[in-house]
């Protein structure tokens, strides 16, 4: 599927989760059996060059997209996990996003020192989100050069922020007017 075909499966819901928010919904993609494939080759394609030994996805979205593209790329799977999820010692950030606060939280066991790790995730808005998950992964001994969303949203600072802190994202497709 080309990104246009991709993009017309998201659906856009004004108003949610609160006023002024355009929710990009991607779950009619994901029910779409041709959209979930070709949203993970969309990503795979992107992956291709970046040298990744490991993919870290963000609870819940970012499992999706992330789960499927270590498995397409024959890399392991590492999880950002919303709070009090995880059965050991922990290492978290607290952060804002486009709607809210939140804080995400990482098993640094998982972690190599000096390995190169793939951020995922569904949707760059902010870059809250991501640059709490980039914080944790590095805290943990990871190097983080590298970012991939199936959306951004690129009326919001996402991008800036994650290139300030040396972080390049790359994007399947864009929703402008968030
Ligand atoms: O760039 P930001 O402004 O930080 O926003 C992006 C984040 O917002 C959404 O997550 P949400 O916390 O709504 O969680 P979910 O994946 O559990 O639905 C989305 O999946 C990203 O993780
Ligand atoms: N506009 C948006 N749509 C869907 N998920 C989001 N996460 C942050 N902003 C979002």
């Amino acid at each position: 599927m080309t990104p246009e075909e991709l993009k017309a499966l998201v659906r856009t819901v004004p108003g949610f989760p609160q006023p002024g928010i355009q929710f990009r919904d991607i779950t009619p993609l994901l029910a779409h059996a041709k959209g979930l494939a070709g949203s993970i080759t969309a990503l795979a394609d992107l992956a291709r060059g970046v040298e990744a030994q490991a993919v870290a996805g963000i609870e819940a979205r970012g499992f999706i997209f992330g789960t499927a593209l270590a498995l397409e790329l024959g890399l392991g799977f590492v999880p950002l996990r919303k709070p009090g999820k995880l059965p050991v010692a922990t290492i978290s950030e607290d952060y804002a996003l486009e709607y809210g606060t939140a804080r995400l939280e990482l098993d640094p066991t998982l972690i190599e020192r000096g390995e190169r790790v793939l951020l995922v995730d569904d949707l760059l808005a902010t870059g809250g989100t991501a640059t709490a998950g980039m914080r944790l992964l590095r805290r943990a001994g990871a190097i983080v050069e590298h970012a991939l969303f199936l959306i951004d949203l690129p009326d919001l600072p996402g991008r800036a922020a994650l290139a300030d802190e040396g972080v390049a994202a790359h994007a399947v497709m864009a929703f402008g007017g968030h």
